[in-house]
């Protein structure tokens, strides 16, 4: 990076500039309780390896991380059972969009990867492992406060219940999945705690500090093993932003993994993590204002994987 003591200022400018600009996309309205978000809305965090916490904009306000809590939900479960999870999910890029049925039938039921929202059913699934939706959403809430280091976060219990009355496509999903013999536990079951996995509710701020873990900053709590935290970086290049992660990894060089709340998490491998959140989405159903923050924040600081 040119000079870390010039972070704080370009965070500024860059915040100023894409309020200005104003181009922000469209909120997710398929879940009726995200529809009404203002998508005039931003803000990014930054820790650095040396713990530093740098940031712009409106770090402070909690936003629905979505699929984003589909890294931890992973984590939870390859702690659990480790590899024997890749017998019912795959590990390849989709390029079909995140709720996607396309691909299961053809495929026989073992969705691509861990990202899209079919593989994601199949890992709450495992989460799950047959106790009560309470105890495995315990268990992945309790992951993020630990890889937060703090306890202030929470389900948005109204966010669930919208996305439990309206996701007709995830019903759909958890149905099929059943019907190929990859759902241990109820259809109901898993996705109920599916939605509430989803409606975990963070700032910029607390993101960033989750995100230690996978980008492997040093003093980050210790929560897997390095081994699964590259696996899990590398997922996230590869299939993090759905169909629109092949550009993401162009225009970034780094590993991500967005929600449709607008929220997008970045591992700089040893050197940051960073969260971002503006709800306004592209067509990938990405964060529109967050990805173009991303890939200035990897031109200033020169941050990517590749070298
Ligand atoms: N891309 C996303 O963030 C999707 C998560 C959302 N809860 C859904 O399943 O539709």
């Amino acid at each position: 990076m040119t000079d870390p003591d010039r972070l704080p200022a370009f965070l500024d400018t860059l915040d100023a500039e894409l309020r200005a600009r104003g181009e922000w996309g469209r909120v997710a309205d398929y879940i009726p309780e995200l529809a009404g978000v203002d998508p005039a809305q931003f803000a990014i965090s930054v820790v650095r390896a040396d713990g530093s916490v740098t940031g712009a904009g409106q770090c402070d306000t909690r936003f629905s991380i979505q699929s984003i809590s589909k890294i931890f939900a992973l984590a939870c479960v390859l702690n659990r059972i480790g590899d024997s999870l890749w017998s019912r999910v795959g590990r390849e890029p989709s390029g079909d969009r995140f709720d996607s049925i396309l691909l299961l039938e053809q495929e026989q039921g073992r969705p691509r990867n861990p990202f899209i929202n079919a593989g994601a059913l199949v890992t709450t699934d495992e989460l799950l492992a047959g106790r009560p939706p309470r105890e495995a959403l315990s268990e992945i809430i309790g992951f993020v406060r630990a890889a937060a280091e703090e306890d202030d976060i929470h389900i948005d219990k109204a966010v669930a219940a919208s996305e439990a009355a309206t996701g007709y496509r995830n019903a759909a999903l958890v149905n099929y999945l059943k019907s190929f013999d990859n759902l241990r536990n109820a259809p109901e079951r898993v996705l109920g705690t599916y939605v509430h996995q989803c409606a975990i509710e963070m700032t910029t701020r607390q993101l960033a500090l989750a995100g230690r873990c996978i980008a492997g900053l040093p003093g980050a709590p210790m929560l897997m093993t390095e081994a699964k935290r590259r696996r899990i970086a590398a997922l996230m290049m590869t299939c993090g932003h759905y169909d629109g992660s092949g550009d993401f990894a162009f225009r970034t060089g780094l590993p991500g993994k967005s929600g449709v709340g607008g929220g997008i998490l970045i591992a700089v491998p040893g050197r940051a993590s960073v969260a971002i959140w503006s709800p306004g989405l592209n067509a990938w159903g990405n964060s529109q204002a967050g990805t173009e923050a991303a890939e200035r924040l990897a031109r200033f600081t020169g941050w990517s994987v590749f070298g």
